[in-house]
């Protein structure tokens, strides 16, 4: 499947940048820097739900999505448009994406940003702070579970929160037995690309929230599937190509979330 190829590719392209860039070269680039910020807060606001705007200018779904991509104007609408946070796409051949978009971007606003990688190792974990991320993204499916406790330690360590992401029970129950706090509910079956909003409203049931944050990820579409969502006490929504296929991407939000509006 999917996750397969670009997780073999990540090896890879990690084997290479662990030459160029030693672990303490990225060490030393991350002092100085502020202290993250944390992404709970700003995804958990009582009686609303937020949303994780995201910018990527393609996926391996769909292709390109946005053809003169631009993601500091993409975000800066974001952050004006009312976003609670901003994800982005750092992953090269799949997404194209690139780190230096994260640096860029966090310059761009003062919400917290989510680096949207494919996470495995270490490494990364120091690399994204010294990029400038606030938070980062952990896919259970991609991670033995004795790995994704030492990311998610590690990740705490340096001041970054972690987005878990699930997609089935057995998932959300690992999960949640290694301490996470955000869990990511991916609506998006990676064998076949289908996104299925059913699949947060099974597993939300799972879990208490009272003590942990939910976000439910991939295929939402318009305000019917927000409202869906908010009504089951989701807290985030982390909505991506319905927004950045808009010619005006903030404006796009903004009709996502205007509930007095029509549509
Ligand atoms: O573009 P969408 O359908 O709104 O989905 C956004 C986000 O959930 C999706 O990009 C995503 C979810 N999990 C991921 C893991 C890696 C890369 C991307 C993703």
């Amino acid at each position: 499947m999917i996750l397969d190829r670009i997780l073999a590719h990540k090896r890879a392209e990690l084997a290479s940048r662990k030459r160029i860039m030693p672990l303490n070269e990225l060490e030393k680039a991350a002092q100085g820097l502020p202290a993250p910020l944390p992404l709970a807060p700003s995804i958990r606001r009582s009686g609303e739900l937020a949303v994780i705007a995201e910018t990527k200018k393609a996926s391996p779904s769909k292709g390109i999505l946005c053809k003169n991509y631009n993601p500091v104007k993409i975000v800066a609408a974001y952050e004006q448009a009312g976003a609670a946070a901003i994800s982005v796409l750092t992953e090269e051949k799949f997404f194209l994406g690139h780190p230096c978009h994260l640096v860029l971007v966090k310059r761009a606003v003062r919400i917290p940003v989510l680096r949207k990688d494919f996470i495995i190792d270490p490494y990364q974990i120091y690399e994204s702070r010294a990029l400038g991320a606030d938070a980062v993204l952990l896919i259970v499916a991609a991670l033995s579970p004795a790995l994704l406790a030492e990311l998610t330690k590690l990740a705490g360590d340096l001041g970054l929160s972690c987005l878990v992401e699930v997609h089935t029970e057995r998932e959300l129950s690992q999960a949640l037995a290694y301490g996470a706090e955000i869990i990511g509910i991916n609506n998006r079956n990676l064998h076949n690309f289908v996104t299925d909003l059913s699949v947060t409203f099974n597993l939300i049931d799972l879990i208490d929230l009272n003590k942990i944050t939910v976000v439910s990820e991939s295929g939402i579409k318009n305000k019917g599937d927000i409202l869906r969502l908010k009504e089951r006490g989701v807290h985030a929504a982390l909505v991506g190509e319905a927004l950045v296929r808009c010619a005006e991407p903030g404006q796009g939000l903004i009709k996502l979330t205007d509930f007095r509006a029509g549509g």
